[in-house]
């Protein structure tokens, strides 16, 4: 192994130079230096991984008169320790040897061997089964700003599947962008620290990777995307402004430095138009739990509510539509067609997922193989896929009974049709010849190629195979001949074939005449070993026969490949209608399964949701979900609601279910409601008073005020908005005046539908001035004191609040209960008198006790104080404790 130590300290040897030449490369990842069986890191590379993974550093060598840190890890297992360092947001460059050492040593017996990165791997560039979330995209992103901030787009590629799209974006919908998209890598313009991009950016789940300004030319980014798709001009994608090709093209130079240029396979660009989308801004998302909960699990999110997918494939499209609901009708209602269609035919539903559950992810599959980083494996899922896909489509036609079928279907079974074509015929005919039936993950593996497909490599692998027979038949006649029943023939890397012999029998062999057979090579402890010349003859003919047969199947591994590639575009078509049916048929289940009702979209302001349920709350508690209307918007009918109530009446539950119900409907699926008529909602917005944002060093209360500028300065007419307890991060007063006047403002100036809950009853009073609110409340029933919720939306305001009792429920000490029962109540007949709240006596309240409720008079405390735990044997304490508790339970 070649030796890092110099004859000078400040002097690299010939390889540290090498390494620190290849480095420089690649600054930002963490190089992985191939050196034999390992990759070896080295300075602060090594710290950083050994550190992340939890493995040794240790020291190699000196550099510049200091020991170099250095760690590595194993060749063979590499890919975990890649996937976790992947996971924790690095880049990793692999460095490999490009000539083995003995061709190095031809050119001198100094020379280091060649080493080159093949390949960057980046959070947003994986392709690997081993490091992707198979129900989830994998998005690389890339923002290009022109003209400072006056012209921008964003491109998107999944590298995994080959999906790349591009959007013109601006400032102000940047945040909710790459909230929507939710890229894992992030290629953008370094931006200096007072731009006001930056602070959009900063702080989110994303490793950045930014570039020079060059970078986002526009005019280089076309020629970028040209020869990318081996095109002359950009006319068959549709037209791309001046921000769209800078950033398409920089997404595509990333992605080709990323691979050394091996680019994966990837469909033409589809440009996203900016109005497509209903938008929803991260606040929104994160407090609607679209994709996952606030703790950052799938599990308890609206998208693990609706999800009766079965492939991957369809729950990444299931994911994305709900990302990006639809704000066109047409579209949207071509989905709830699909969805109708198997939910009215539910047997053939169960037919298609029998099916879907036997398809491979072929997306996946197609991109490895595009990217050659394919495996025989990855050809196999592309021929079940087709076979599977012609087999739906049978089952979809006849299933129709001669109905037309739904526009989103038709186009999905013409693409499958398609792979019942002659094409598609010969392409899985030839893959289903030509592969055996246990595939190994890697080609070099070997042994994948069935037999009978290719003469001439039955004809190496039979010569192999006679050549192991014959040395199996050599075993018996060695034991005749050295009259040695233990003699064994055997194998290991060092010594190819050899015959091996219990130690007591060694001398035998070494005697002549045995000796002229038998060449002695090895004494060990337990064995002495010899080598033939039959055998050396027969091993190298078995090596040069299996290395022959590795390179034949390697050639026809190839050219099934080719023939793979040559069909990606149709192949894809054909994943992408698989999904599409999948994300149909999940629909219709859902619908069958939980009782849910196709929505009617139109182009109206109405918001009329006629028994509407929570899609997660009522799978959480499991039967008893009391279903509520909600009715905004259309005609003389209120446009806002202000939902009054106790604390866990259902005021959260009851607006979210609403918001959640909108973006369902727009996503193309069906909703939990009796009834639902929605006039297309162009934006939604849902915030919940307080909550903490310490990452990003703002206050509870800035945080809140910042969301609800970001709402009254965007919400439309056609906007949906949904505010719970906004304005309680502050004083009472404030943060009611605050919650008035943006009551007002959405009412008068931004006249969108609403909900609006608050704990500030004197707001209910609102009604009477603005004709279009309407007040509503959680209804409540006292029973035997205490408090019992009827999760009922009813109309007019709450008359009280109940949060003492509440309290109660909560297991607030009785003394404290009681003690803000008294308080109540002095506080209320103040109000009663005609005080004004700013002269209510909270401290007085504190300072005056209320004769014998507050403590002092207390047993329970004077018991409490009265014990001296120093002093007091186990006996004694536990007799204490029942004392306590019998005054307890006086109380
Ligand atoms: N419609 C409903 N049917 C049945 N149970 C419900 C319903 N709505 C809410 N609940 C139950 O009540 C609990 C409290 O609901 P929610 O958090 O919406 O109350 P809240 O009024 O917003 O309370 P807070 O003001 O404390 O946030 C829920 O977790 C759920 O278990």
């Amino acid at each position: 192994m070649t030796k890092v130590k110099s004859k000078s300290a400040n002097e690299p040897t010939p390889m540290m130079a090498q390494y620190l030449a290849i480095k420089e490369t690649a600054p930002d990842a963490l190089l992985f230096y191939r050196m034999g069986d390992f990759y070896e890191l080295f300075f602060d590379d090594a710290v950083i991984a050994a550190g992340a993974l939890d493995i040794a550093l240790t020291k190699r060598g000196q550099h510049a008169g200091e020991a170099i840190p250095m760690c590595g890890v194993p060749f063979h297992a590499y890919e975990n320790y890649l996937a976790k360092l992947i996971r924790a947001g690095h880049k990793v460059a692999i460095c490999e040897q490009m000539e083995s050492p003995e061709e190095a040593k031809k050119r001198g017996s100094k020379s280091v061997v060649k080493r080159e990165i093949v390949r960057t791997v980046t959070p947003g560039t994986i392709v690997e089964d081993s490091l992707l979330d198979s129900r989830s995209n994998n998005f690389l992103a890339a923002l290009a700003i022109f003209r400072d901030g006056a012209e921008a787009a964003m491109a998107w590629v999944d590298v995994s599947t080959g999906e790349i799209s591009v959007r013109e974006t601006n400032i102000d919908r940047i945040a909710a962008d790459l909230a929507a998209i939710a890229p894992k890598e992030l290629v953008l313009p370094d931006l200096k620290d007072d731009n006001p991009w930056r602070e959009l950016i900063m702080g989110r789940d994303v490793t950045l990777s930014p570039q020079a300004p060059h970078y986002f030319d526009s005019a280089a980014g076309q020629r970028r995307i040209l020869e990318t798709y081996e095109v002359a001009s950009l006319d068959g994608f549709g037209e791309f402004t001046r921000p769209e090709c800078g950033a398409l093209g920089a997404l595509l130079g990333y992605v080709a430095l990323t691979q050394a240029g091996r680019i994966p396979a990837l469909n033409p660009p589809r440009r996203a138009a900016s109005n497509e989308a209903m938008i929803i801004d991260a606040a929104t998302r994160v407090s609607l739990e679209l994709l996952q909960t606030q703790s950052g699990v799938r599990k308890g999110s609206l998208l693990w509510a609706v999800d009766r997918t079965i492939t991957g494939a369809g729950a990444r499209l299931l994911a994305a539509r709900l990302s990006a609901p639809l704000t066109n009708l047409d579209e949207i209602s071509a989905r709830h067609d699909a969805v109708s269609f198997f939910e009215s035919a539910r047997d053939l539903g169960d037919k298609v997922r029998g099916l879907l559950k036997e398809t491979p992810d072929a997306a996946r599959a197609l991109s490895r193989l595009g990217a050659l980083r394919g495996g025989p494996r990855d050809l196999a899922a592309i021929r079940d896929a087709l076979l599977k896909a012609r087999e739906i489509a049978k089952v979809i036609s006849s299933g129709a009974n001669g109905n037309t079928l739904p526009q989103e279907l038709q186009n999905g079974v013409i693409a499958l049709e398609d792979a019942r074509g002659s094409g598609f015929s010969q392409l899985i005919t030839t893959l289903r010849e030509a592969l055996s039936n246990e595939l190994p993950m890697l080609a070099r593996d070997g042994g994948f190629i069935a037999k009978g497909f290719d003469p001439g490599l039955d004809s190496v692998r039979m010569l192999r195979d006679e050549s192991r027979r014959v040395i199996a038949g050599l075993e018996a006649n060695y034991r005749e001949l050295a009259g040695v029943k233990a003699l064994k023939v055997r194998h290991n890397n060092v010594l190819g074939y050899f015959v091996e012999t219990p130690p007591t029998q060694g001398d035998k062999l070494m005697s002549a005449p045995l000796n002229e057979t038998f060449i002695h090579r090895q004494t060990l402890v337990s064995a002495v070993r010899f080598s033939t010349k039959e055998l050396a003859e027969l091993d190298a003919k078995i090596t040069r026969a299996r290395d022959e047969a590795q390179a034949r199947e390697l050639e026809l591994f190839d050219s099934l490949c080719g023939a793979v590639l040559e069909r990606r575009g149709e192949i894809s078509a054909v994943a992408a209608a698989l999904a599409e049916i999948d994300v149909a048929v999940s629909g219709a289940t859902l619908a069958l399964e939980f009782d849910y009702t196709r929505p009617v979209i139109d182009d109206s302001l109405a918001f009329e949701i006629k028994g509407g349920r929570h899609p997660v709350v009522e799978r959480s508690i499991d039967g008893g979900f009391i279903a509520n209307d909600c009715v905004l918007g259309n005609g003389g009918d209120a446009r806002l609601w202000l939902v009054t109530g106790p604390n866990m009446a259902g005021k959260s539950t009851f607006l979210r279910q609403n918001a959640l119900i909108a973006i369902l409907a727009q996503a193309g699926l069906y909703v939990p409601a009796a009834r639902a008529h929605i006039g297309v909602v162009d934006r939604v917005f849902s915030r919940v008073g307080a909550s903490d944002d310490l990452a990003g060093g703002r206050s509870t209360f800035m945080v809140e005020m910042v969301e609800t500028a970001a709402i009254l300065n965007q919400a439309t007419s056609h906007s949906l908005v949904v505010l719970d307890e906004i304005g309680r991060g502050t004083s009472t007063f404030d943060g009611m005046s605050i919650a008035w006047a943006a009551v007002e403002h959405l009412h008068d100036t931004n006249r969108c539908r609403g909900l609006f809950a608050t704990h500030y009853h004197e707001l209910t009073a609102l009604s009477e001035k603005l004709h279009r609110l309407d007040n509503v409340s959680m209804k409540v029933r006292e029973w035997k004191g205490d408090v019992v919720f009827l999760h009922e939306v009813g109309t007019g305001p709450a008359d009280r609040s109940y949060g003492v009792a509440v309290a109660r429920l909560a297991g607030l000490p009785p003394s404290a209960v009681k003690r803000a029962e008294v308080i109540l109540k002095m506080l209320e007949d103040r109000r009663q008198e005609g005080g004004s709240v700013s002269d209510l006596p909270l401290f007085a309240a504190v300072a005056e006790p209320a004769e014998n409720e507050i403590s002092g008079n207390d047993p329970l405390t004077d018991a409490l104080d009265a014990l001296d735990p120093d002093n007091m044997s186990p006996k004694d304490a536990l007799d204490a404790l029942y004392r306590l508790k019998s005054i307890l339970d006086g109380v």
